[in-house]
C-alpha cells in the first residue's frame, strides 16, 4: 500500500489559488450559462420563424401609428376630407388589432422556448441532488432542492422577460425609425442620435448596475436565511440570552441589504437619464426644431407623426428595454450561476460508457486525486494517491468533515475525480459501464436502503439467483439469524418501516455480502449496531475474499483492520495500527481520547 496526500491547502497561497480557481470557475460557469441560453433559442428554429413572424405584426402600430395619423391630418380632416381622415384611423384600429393578435402568439412562441430550457435545468437540478444523494449517502437536501427550484422559476421568467422585452424593442424601433424616414428623412437624425446617446448610456451604466443588482439579490437572500435561521431557533436564542447579539447580527444583515439597494437606486437614477435622452429628448428636438422643419416642407402631419412614433412607441420601448435587460437580464445570470455551481452535469460525473464486465482483481489505487464539491471551492481531497492491494483491509479514520466519505464515494466511482484517477483491479471507473461497476465493488452508506418486499429478495437484490443454503452462510457469517429468524424467513415480506436502523443496516451488509463485488466499502455502514454485532459483521467481510474499506465509526474498527489511514486535514498517512500510533499524533490522540473515558468525556 503507498500513500501520497498534500491534504487541504491553507494560507495565503491558497487563498490567492482559491480565488484564482473561484473566478476560473465562474468563468467557466457563465460560458456554461451562455450555451445553455443560445442552445435553448436555437433548438427549435421553426419557433424562432413565428416569433420573428408575429413579432412584425406586434410591431404594425410602431410602424403605422405615425403614417396613419400624419395622412388622417394631412390628407383627411386638414384637407377637408373627414372620411379619408377616419379611413387613415381605422387603417391603424386594424394594425392594433394585428398587434393584439401577435402579442399572443408572440407569448406563445416565447413559451415555447422558455419551457425546455426550464424543463432541462430542472432535471438537471433533480438529477443533480439524487446524484449527490447517492454520492453522500445522506438524506436528500429537500430545503436546497426547493430554493433550486425557485431559481429555476426565476431563469426560466426572467429568459421569457429578456427576450421580449429586447425583441420588442429591436421590432419597435426598426419600425420607428423606417417609418420616421418615409415621413421626412430630415427628421430622422433629430430621433437617432439621441437615441444612440441614450443607448450609449445605458450601456455604459450596465456593468455596474448589474453588479449592484447581483450583490442586492445575495445581500436579500442572506438577510432571508438569517432571519429564517433565527425564528428557527428562537427557543434557543431566548434560552441563552443571546437576543441582543442575534438582533444585531441579522441587523447588520437588514443593514447591508439596505446600503445596496440606496446604492442601486442612485443608479437607477443614471437609468432614468438614459431613458430621458434616448426617449424624450427626441420630442424637444422635434418640437424645438419644427420652425426649420416647416421651412423645409414639413406639415403639420408630419410633425404629429413624428412625435407620435417617439411617445407611443419609441420611449416605451426603450423604457421596457432599460428595465427589462438591466433587472431581467442580471436576474437570469445570478439565477443560472447559482443552479450551474452545484457542479458537473450528473452524465459528465457518472460512470456510463465502457465495458459491460466487471474488472478482474480489485486492487483499488487512487492516483493524484484532488476533488472539491463545486467549482469553485476548496478541494477536500487533494493530490491523494493510493493503493490498497487486492485482499487488504483498510479503516479509514479521521475528524468529522475531514473527507473521509468523500474518499470512500471517489473510491467507489460515485463522484469523479476534478484531477487525477481512480481504478478498480486496473480499469479506471470512470471508464466502467453501470452495471459493471456495481459488480466490481459495493458501498454501503449510514443509511440502508431495505425496500418493500420479501427477505430474500432484499438480500439476493445484487445477486440474484443464490440459493437459500448460500443465504443461510451469509445471514449466519454477518449475524442477521436471528433477524431473519424474527422476520419470519426469505419469503416473509419486509416492511423497511418497522425495522429498526440497525435493522436496515443488518439487510444491507448481508446483501453486500452476497454480492459478486471484490471490493467492499462501509462508510459508516454498521454505526447504528451494537459493538458486538459491528465486530461480527466487520469480521465477516474480512474473512471473505476481496478488498475491505471501512469509514470507521469506532475506533475498535481500526484495531481490526490490518492498515489505517489516518486524514488530519494536512495530510493523509498509512501504516498499522502500531506504525500509526507511532508516527501520527492525531491518531494517538484519538486512540487515547477513546481509551480514557474521562478525556473522552464519557
Ligand atoms: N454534497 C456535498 N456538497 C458540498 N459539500 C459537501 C458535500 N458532501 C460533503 N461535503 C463537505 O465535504 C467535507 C468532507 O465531507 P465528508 O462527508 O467526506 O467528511 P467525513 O470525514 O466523512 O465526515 P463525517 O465523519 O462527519 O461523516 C465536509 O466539509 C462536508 O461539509
Amino acid at each position: 500500500m503507498t500513500l501520497r496526500w498534500t491534504g487541504r491547502r491553507d494560507g495565503a497561497r491558497a487563498g490567492r489559488r482559491g480565488g484564482a480557481r473561484a473566478e476560473a470557475a465562474r468563468q467557466a460557469t457563465r460560458a456554461e450559462a451562455r450555451e445553455l441560453l443560445w442552445r435553448a433559442a436555437r433548438r427549435r428554429p421553426g419557433v424562432l420563424v413565428r416569433l420573428f413572424a408575429w413579432s412584425l405584426a406586434e410591431a404594425a402600430p410602431a410602424f403605422l401609428s405615425g403614417q396613419a395619423l400624419a395622412h388622417a391630418l394631412d390628407d383627411g380632416f386638414a384637407a377637408g376630407r373627414p372620411a379619408t381622415g377616419l379611413a387613415w384611423l381605422g387603417l391603424m384600429a386594424v394594425a392594433w388589432l394585428a398587434a393584439a393578435l401577435g402579442a399572443r402568439q408572440v407569448l406563445l412562441a416565447i413559451a415555447a422556448i422558455v419551457e425546455p430550457f426550464r424543463d432541462t435545468l430542472l432535471r438537471r437540478v433533480v438529477a443533480g441532488t439524487l446524484y449527490r444523494t447517492a454520492a453522500s449517502g445522506m438524506r436528500p437536501d429537500s430545503a436546497a432542492l426547493a430554493r433550486l427550484g425557485r431559481q429555476v422559476e426565476l431563469a426560466r421568467d426572467s429568459f421569457a422577460a429578456v427576450i421580449a422585452v429586447s425583441r420588442s424593442f429591436l421590432f419597435s424601433v426598426t419600425g420607428v425609425l423606417v417609418g420616421v424616414l418615409t415621413l421626412m428623412d430630415a427628421v430622422l437624425p433629430l430621433v437617432l442620435l439621441p437615441l444612440a446617446a441614450g443607448l450609449a448610456l445605458f450601456s455604459a451604466s450596465l456593468p455596474a448596475m448589474a453588479r449592484l443588482q447581483r450583490r442586492l439579490i445575495l445581500a436579500e437572500e442572506g438577510t432571508a436565511s438569517s432571519v429564517a435561521a433565527m425564528v428557527d431557533a428562537l427557543r434557543d436564542v431566548t434560552a441563552c440570552g443571546a437576543e441582543d447579539r442575534v438582533a444585531a447580527a441579522v441587523g447588520r444583515d437588514v443593514t447591508r441589504q439596505a446600503e445596496v439597494a440606496k446604492a442601486l437606486s442612485r443608479l437607477t437614477a443614471a437609468r432614468m437619464l438614459s431613458l430621458a435622452v434616448g426617449g424624450w429628448l427626441p420630442i424637444l428636438m422635434v418640437l424645438v426644431a419644427t420652425p426649420a422643419l416647416v421651412r423645409d416642407g414639413a406639415t403639420a402631419g408630419v410633425i404629429l407623426g413624428t412625435l407620435t412614433y417617439v411617445a407611443q412607441s419609441l420611449t416605451p420601448a426603450l423604457g421596457g428595454l432599460v428595465q427589462g435587460v438591466g433587472v431581467n437580464g442580471v436576474r437570469l445570470v445570478v439565477a443560472l450561476e447559482r443552479i450551474l455551481s452545484m457542479g458537473p452535469a450528473p452524465r459528465q460525473a457518472l460512470a456510463a460508457d465502457g465495458p459491460g464486465t466487471p474488472p478482474r482483481g480489485a486492487l483499488l489505487r487512487l492516483r493524484r486525486v484532488t476533488f472539491a464539491y463545486g467549482p469553485a471551492a476548496e478541494p477536500v481531497v487533494s493530490d491523494l494517491s493510493l493503493v490498497v492491494r487486492e485482499g487488504d483491509h483498510l479503516a479509514v479514520v479521521g475528524p468529522s468533515g475531514i473527507g473521509k466519505s468523500t474518499v470512500a464515494a471517489l473510491a467507489a466511482g460515485l463522484l469523479r475525480p476534478g484531477e487525477g484517477q481512480v481504478l478498480i483491479g486496473g480499469v479506471p471507473v470512470a471508464s466502467l459501464s453501470g452495471p459493471a461497476l456495481s459488480a466490481a465493488r459495493v458501498l454501503i452508506p449510514q443509511e440502508a436502503y431495505v425496500f418493500r418486499g420479501t427477505l430474500g429478495e432484499n438480500l439476493t437484490y445484487l445477486a440474484p439467483g443464490r440459493s437459500p443454503s448460500e443465504l443461510d452462510k451469509a445471514v449466519d457469517a454477518v449475524g442477521m439469524a436471528e433477524l431473519a429468524a424474527r422476520i419470519g424467513g426469505y419469503e416473509a415480506l419486509v416492511d423497511p418501516s418497522e425495522l429498526s436502523s440497525g435493522e436496515r443496516q443488518l439487510i444491507a451488509l448481508t446483501r453486500a455480502y452476497l454480492s459478486p463485488a471484490r471490493l467492499i466499502l462501509l462508510d459508516e455502514a454498521t454505526c447504528h449496531l451494537d459493538p458486538a454485532a459491528e465486530a461480527r459483521a466487520e469480521e465477516a467481510f474480512a474473512a471473505r475474499e476481496g478488498t475491505l474499506i471501512v469509514i470507521a465509526h469506532r475506533l475498535t474498527s481500526a484495531l481490526r483492520a490490518r492498515r489505517v489511514l489516518v486524514m488530519d486535514g494536512v495530510r493523509a498517512q498509512v501504516g498499522t495500527h502500531e506504525e500509526m500510533i507511532a508516527a501520527s499524533p492525531l491518531y494517538r490522540d484519538l486512540m487515547g481520547r477513546w481509551e480514557d473515558p474521562v478525556a473522552s468525556g464519557a
